[in-house]
């Protein structure tokens, strides 16, 4: 792997952890004092109401935002108020982080683009040439990891919805961060596509850290191993699905008009 974690970072070590994050947009503090501490190789759902801090939330971890005040550490190091490039560099890769797609590009030259940014090719001709080989190898083996073999020579422009979000998360883990964060994964998918994709993400992210930003219940509890629910810039609860189901907390705040619309949902059809 490489990335390398921190030489203090042992096993013990959270793979992501906050601790007492602020952030404030002028005067109104969005995030509230969240602290929370995320396993190696555990799966975390962020989920709450609209407007709650979920993306503010993704936005600080990434490096988008810096926190007002507060620390976040990758690996046991401390990456508040390092740029989103230094922390995708240290091991931590968000989806949208690169722009998507580029949707005249084959899926491979988009793997590849993936691959050649974590490297931190920097547009020397010379590194750029050794880093070639190199990065085509890695890209290869992501076609097969994402189930794109076939597709290897097609435009993106030209592939289905859910294989654009497979392209996506191949060039997220391009780079072999082992933190993984991915902003709602499914959205747009028919129920069918969505079934399929959590178990996709679960194959490709087997290992590896990993958040999710998602509405969908049927999601969160499909993929996660814990789930941290964030109410008006809070962190409520953080804890197994089932834990969490039956925190009558969250069930005020959020949960119960959540399942409750779902229920209707799905009554309806
Ligand atoms: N750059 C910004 N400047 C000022 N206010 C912001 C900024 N980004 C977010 N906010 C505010 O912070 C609050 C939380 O927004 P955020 O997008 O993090 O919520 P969310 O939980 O992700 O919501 P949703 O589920 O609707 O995406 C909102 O009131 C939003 O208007």
């Amino acid at each position: 792997m490489r990335h390398a974690t921190n030489p203090e970072g042992g096993a013990g070590v959270p793979a992501l952890e906050l601790r007492n994050v602020v952030k404030r947009f002028g005067k109104t503090e969005i995030i509230r004092g969240v602290s929370l501490a995320v396993r190696r190789g555990e799966r975390v759902a962020v989920i709450g109401p609209n407007g709650a801090g979920k993306s503010t939330l993704f936005n600080l971890i990434s490096g988008r935002f810096p926190p007002s005040s507060g620390e976040i550490l990758l690996n046991g190091r401390r990456i508040d108020g390092k740029r989103p490039f230094e922390i995708n560099r240290l091991g931590l890769s968000r989806s949208f982080q690169i722009t998507n797609i580029f949707p005249k590009l084959s899926v491979f030259e988009n793997l590849r683009c993936g691959v050649l940014w974590s490297l931190g090719y920097r547009y020397t001709f010379l590194k750029f040439l050794a880093d070639l080989d190199d990065a085509n190898e890695r890209a290869e083996a992501l076609l097969d990891r994402i189930g794109l073999r076939k597709k290897r020579d097609t435009l993106a422009m030209n592939l289905t919805y859910a294989e654009q979000r497979a392209l996506e998360i191949g060039i997220t883990i391009a780079g072999g961060a082992d933190v993984i964060l991915l902003d709602e994964p499914t959205a747009g998918m028919s129920k069918s596509e969505t079934r399929r994709f959590i178990e996709f993400i679960r194959e490709v992210t087997e290992g590896r850290t990993l958040l999710t930003v998602e509405h969908d219940m049927g999601v969160v509890f499909g993929l996660a191993d814990r789930i941290a629910v964030v109410v008006y810039g809070e962190v409520i609860a953080f804890d197994t699905p089932e834990a969490v189901k039956a925190n009558p907390r969250v069930q005020e705040a959020y949960l119960g008009s959540v399942l409750a619309e779902q229920q209707a949902a799905e009554a309806a059809h």
